[in-house]
């Protein structure tokens, strides 16, 4: 693994990965993807981008579909997950097309392939798209079901050798309960992996979190809806939490 620590003011990391919760496309709404949410996102990656980081993106499909919830509704889970897996094609298609719009080159690489709309996912050509100034935005989760978007971007930040996962959720940081739930529950600046694993804090599936851990991978957890918020806190600035091992 790369080294995680800011290299320089401009472009404090080399790679990284950024994952984006699929509710947080829906903006107000309650379903689907809301146009000026994508739009507002886009724009705070451009700037990272354009800091000279390479950046990728794994982008989830609550918004959309989620296998999990199908089945507690009687459908069969790994067909309700293949669906979710969909769902997130259908978030990656909309990003690509708001970040092309503002002047990026992006590429889409699905887990599932599907040749008419996005490249295979090929991991050295993924590496060979950032470096080239692409971002590339890993769809289809890890195209297999029983796993979430949240194991996918870890899986990929891996393979990338990214510096970095940032998490861009609804909240701004991993909370001693779901701050959505409980309004007393207090935000960390930093946890371990094991903090998160043992105290059960659900910001993250607990397999990303092991695969964040053996890896090495620090996951920066922070509210994607605040403005400017990606490119503030690649530069250590504004109310996020940390994940890492203890130093
Ligand atoms: N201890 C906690 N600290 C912070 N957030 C928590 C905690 N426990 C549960 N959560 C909830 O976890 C959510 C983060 O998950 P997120 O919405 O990003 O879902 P996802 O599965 O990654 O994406 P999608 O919306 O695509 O399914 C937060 O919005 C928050 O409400
Ligand atoms: O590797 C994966 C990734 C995702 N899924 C399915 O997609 C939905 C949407 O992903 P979220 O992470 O919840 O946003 C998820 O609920 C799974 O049903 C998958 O099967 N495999």
């Amino acid at each position: 693994m790369t080294d995680a620590s800011p290299t320089s003011a401009a472009a404090p990391y080399k790679r990284v990965l950024l994952k984006v919760s699929g509710e947080a496309l829906m903006g107000k709404g309650s379903f689907g993807l809301d146009p000026d949410t994508v739009s507002a996102i886009a724009a705070d990656i451009c700037d990272v981008h354009s800091m000279g980081t390479e950046v990728c993106l794994v982008i989830g499909g609550g918004n959309i579909f989620r296998g999990i919830a199908a089945a507690a509704r009687g459908m069969e889970r790994a067909q309700g997950d293949y669906a979710g897996m969909l769902a997130t094609v259908i978030n990656a298609l909309m990003m690509q097309n708001a970040l092309e719009g503002r002047g990026v080159a992006t590429r889409v690489m699905s887990a599932i392939q599907m040749s008419s709309i996005a490249e295979p996912y090929i991991r050295r050509r993924a590496v060979r798209h950032m470096e080239k100034g692409r971002v590339v935005i890993f769809a289809a989760g890890t195209g297999n079901p029983f796993f979430t978007t949240d194991t996918a971007a870890a899986l990929r930040a891996a393979e990338m050798d990214c510096s970095a996962l940032f998490k861009g959720t609804q909240v701004d940081g991993v909370y001693s309960a779901d701050p959505r739930k409980d309004p007393a529950a207090e935000r960390y600046d930093e946890l371990t992996y094991m903090d998160v694993l043992s105290r059960d804090l659900n910001v993250m599936d607990a397999s990303a979190i092991s695969l964040a851990r053996e890896n090495n991978l620090p996951i920066i957890v922070f509210n994607i809806h605040a403005p400017g918020a990606f490119a503030q806190v690649m530069r250590g600035e504004g109310p996020f939490t940390r994940i890492v091992d203890p130093s």
